[in-house]
């Protein structure tokens, strides 16, 4: 049997203890069909190669020719792609947990090494093509990195789901490229279904950004 994530482990025990309570038609549906073999055992290797060409795209000054090349290659996997579209909740992308960033093309890649009540341990590590310049970090990819991560931190410190209302961040020094960084993220207070959260995201020891933002409960149905 294959080893379980520090995520997977959380999200089992989560599902089995919210398994009673009455099923979440809103915000991000917190039914968690834990399914790791949508996309295949392949799927992971996908969404890299994905973000590789993300960062080769970024990094490229190609010719008229390759340009013309690559959109002709592009035309015919995005129509192979179109063909297999499905719906949010049953694409792979997002929902497989075992993956870095839950297979999210959109989010910086980030392993989960500690999720649970006490708040989210992860390494991650901005690439090419999360550049704002000079070769740091843009600092909206900084925000995602923390909105994601405050979300799951919120999700699990408040059994259940929740939406940002606000976030706010402070850039203390440059968030490097290429560089595994670590981000912390935990519940500071909640008041009811205000759910108040705090990270940090560090470079070693310097301080790159830190973060606090309000977290609202969903209530059942609420989008
Ligand atoms: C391991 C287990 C599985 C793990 C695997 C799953 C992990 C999964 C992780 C996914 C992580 C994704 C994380 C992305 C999270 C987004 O990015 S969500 C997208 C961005 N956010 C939005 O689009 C939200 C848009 N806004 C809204 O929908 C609504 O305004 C809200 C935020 C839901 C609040 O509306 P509401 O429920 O009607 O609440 P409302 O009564 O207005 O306010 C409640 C209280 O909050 C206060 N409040 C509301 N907004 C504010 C504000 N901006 N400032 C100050 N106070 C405020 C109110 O004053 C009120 O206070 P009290 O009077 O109760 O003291």
């Amino acid at each position: 049997m294959t080893q379980k994530s520090p995520l997977q482990k959380t999200a089992t025990s989560f599902a089995e203890e919210s398994a009673d309570e009455p099923h979440h038609e809103g915000g991000f549906r917190p039914d968690f069909d834990i399914d790791l073999t949508r996309g295949g055992p392949r799927y992971g290797e996908f969404i890299e190669e994905v973000r590789t060409f993300m960062d080769r795209v970024k990094a490229a000054l190609p010719s008229e020719e390759l340009v013309a090349e690559v959109i002709d290659e592009l035309k015919v996997l995005n129509a192979k792609l179109d063909e297999v579209a499905i719906d949010e909740w049953r694409a792979p992308s997002g929902g497989r947990i075992d993956l870095p960033a839950r297979g999210n093309i959109t989010l910086p890649p980030y392993e989960v090494d500690d999720a649970g009540e006490e708040g989210v341990h992860a390494r991650l590590t901005f690439r090419r093509y999360h550049l704002g310049g000079n070769n740091a970090a843009h600092g909206g990819q900084v925000a995602v990195a923390f909105d994601d991560l405050m979300g799951m931190a919120g999700a699990l410190g408040s059994k259940g789901i929740t939406r940002t209302a606000y976030l706010t961040v402070n850039y203390r020094a440059i968030t490097p490229l290429d560089t595994e960084l670590k981000l912390r993220s935990w519940v500071d207070r909640m008041e009811g279904r205000k759910v108040f959260l705090r990270a940090t995201l560090h470079n070693g020891e310097t301080l790159c950004a830190e973060a606090d933002g309000l977290f609202i409960k969903l209530k059942p149905g609420q989008p």
